[in-house]
């Protein structure tokens, strides 16, 4: 432990404001700022998965700093075997849900496979969507150094960017599988060139503890790693891994904190075992 403490927030802490206009009960909204503020004091910021409203919402009520509508809706939600399949409508369908649930929290939406490899004026497109269609802040795009330029048009035009560096989900097919990245001078500049063009955070995956180290102590802007040790600034996880809703494998980086899985199976069977022996509905369900 290095002595860094974390201040669970709650709606309690809500600002109250003189603006009429303004819910006087809304906690006060994380923000780009909030965050290179949490960095720099040594407060940890802790992020998620969400792709719809109750559990974004009960995940805004806990705390959680940033919730991502990550890609990996494609795997965890749809049920394909990598996150290429899913489409920008069906993103903004998702961001949409989430967006309405989180009070507190900063919402950021991955741009998908090949939103942010096509032109930089499609990737402004459907940056401007997500401001526009949803009630998210900024967009994740995977990709380092030959991201620079497309980065620093979304800044300019008001869309704030997570750059993902290290391993990169969508590029699954090219690699051969999921690795462990070990290049640590491409992972440095890849991330040096991401805070140079104006992203906001940087997002380290499947990195050695040393490399996520090294990248945090090289850029200013905060760090959230997977997969990348206890040194970056902040730690993300898929929201389902980490509840236990996951079928099958888990990554090494996840900490499986509850199993939700045998939780919904139990509730389920001991319903279909009450229909079946006659105890439901009771007296108390039947009008
Ligand atoms: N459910 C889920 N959880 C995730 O964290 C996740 C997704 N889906 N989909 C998108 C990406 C893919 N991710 C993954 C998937 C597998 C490994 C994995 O198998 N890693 C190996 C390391 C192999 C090596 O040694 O190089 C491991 O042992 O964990 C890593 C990241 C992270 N993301
Ligand atoms: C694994 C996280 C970082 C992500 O990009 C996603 O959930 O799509
Ligand atoms: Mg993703």
């Amino acid at each position: 432990m290095t002595g860094l403490s974390r201040k669970v927030p709650s709606h309690a802490d809500a600002v109250p404001t003189n603006d009429p206009m303004s819910d006087s009960t809304a906690p006060q909204r994380i923000t780009t700022r909030t965050l290179q503020r949490m960095a720099r004091d040594g407060q940890r910021i802790s992020m998620l998965t969400a792709y719809d409203y109750p559990t974004a919402q009960v995940l805004d009520e806990s705390g959680i700093d940033v919730l991502l509508v990550g890609d990996s809706l494609a795997m965890v939600v749809q049920g394909h075997e990598t996150t290429l399949p899913v489409t920008m409508d069906q993103m903004i369908y998702h961001a949409e849900m989430v967006g309405r649930a989180a009070r507190r929290a900063m919402v950021v939406v991955d741009l998908p496979f090949p939103e942010g490899q096509l032109s930089i004026e499609n990737s402004l497109q459907c940056g401007a969507r997500v401001l526009k269609e949803t009630e998210c802040h900024a967009v994740k795009l995977e990709g380092g150094a030959e991201q620079s330029e497309r980065i620093g048009a979304l800044v300019t035009a008001g869309i704030p960017v997570m750059a993902h560096v290290g391993l990169r989900p969508q590029n699954v097919l090219v690699d051969g599988g999921y690795r462990v990245q070990k290049d640590t001078d491409r992972l440095v500049k890849d991330a040096l060139a991401a805070e140079s063009a104006g992203a906001f955070c940087v997002l380290i995956e499947c990195v050695s503890r040393e490399i996520g180290k090294a990248i945090t102590d090289a850029v200013s802007v905060p760090t959230i790693g997977i997969g990348a040790g206890p040194d970056t600034n902040g730690q993300v996880l898929v929201t389902n891994d980490l509840i236990g809703l996951t079928s099958g494998y888990l990554p090494k980086f996840v900490r499986q904190m509850a199993d939700v899985r045998g939780t919904i199976r139990k509730a389920v069977t001991d319903y279909r075992d009450a229909i079946d022996d006659g105890s439901f509905p009771g007296k108390k369900e039947t009008f």
